[in-house]
């Protein structure tokens, strides 16, 4: 089975958990973009609910989908959101930002009483790390930052190539705050909790991809005799 099927089977199960009147977190990435594309055909067959994107480009597929709209402002206690993942952790631990909205993404799941998470097998790992971490940073300062973001990883107990993410053009890549990437290539992440207070010390860190606590629940559809079987964790 290729990863765009299992995910898709993720986003089934995932849209089956919405019930009417909700009011939602909408993640970002291919996976979540199955899920607004599925929930749209819901929203279109009569649920009423309401959603807070997590990035520009699922507000424009929301819109496309006709879901109903609206900001953390004027929303601020969300039901439910229902977001990809680059990895997952058995303690429902995340790395998220492969696709750069990890700022908005984590505003959102801390102001929604559940985080359901939609993964593919391939995502679980037992030790976070081997994705490379996203680091949102401000582009003032950016080699000073990168230094002290160094220092920070090491005193994490952990090591590895820091780089600037870039574009398709090959400028660096900007995310929907107006920020800069670096992505950690870490291989190893023993102990979460101790890098993420390392990481958000420093200034100009804006926020990192490490996701602690966030995450209620999983939904992961692996390949089993050529078929989808999905696997729940937590409370999904
Ligand atoms: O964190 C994310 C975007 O910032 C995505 O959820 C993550 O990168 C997974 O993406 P995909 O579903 O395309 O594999």
């Amino acid at each position: 089975m290729s990863p765009a099927e299992l995910k898709r089977a993720a986003a089934a199960r995932a849209v089956a958990l919405v019930e009417d009147g909700m009011r939602l977190g909408l993640g970002t990435g291919s996976t979540a973009a199955l899920f607004v594309a599925l929930l749209g055909e819901r929203v279109r067959a009569g649920l009423t609910v309401v959603g807070v994107p997590t990035s520009e480009a699922t507000r424009m597929a929301a819109e496309a989908a006709g879901i109903p709209l609206t900001t953390l402002d004027a929303t601020p206690d969300l039901d439910l959101t229902i977001d990809g993942a680059d990895e997952i952790d058995p303690e429902l631990r995340l790395i998220k930002g492969g696709g750069g909205a990890l700022l908005r993404e984590k505003i959102v799941a801390a102001a929604s009483r559940r985080m359901v998470v939609i993964v593919d097998g391939a995502k679980r790992v037992e030790t976070l790390g081997r994705f490379p971490l996203p680091i949102e940073v401000v582009p003032f300062g950016l080699v000073a930052t990168t230094l002290a973001v160094a220092a920070a990883i090491r005193s994490a107990g952990c090591a590895g190539p820091l780089a600037v993410r870039k574009g398709a053009d090959g400028t660096p890549f900007v995310t929907d705050g107006g920020h800069f990437i670096l992505d950690a290539g870490l291989g190893r992440i023993p102990d979460p909790e101790a890098l993420a207070r390392a990481l958000v010390a420093v200034p100009g860190v804006v926020e990192h991809g490490l996701f602690l606590g966030l995450a209620t629940g999983a939904i992961v559809a692996e390949a089993a005799d050529g078929q989808p079987r999905i696997v729940t964790l937590g409370a999904a």
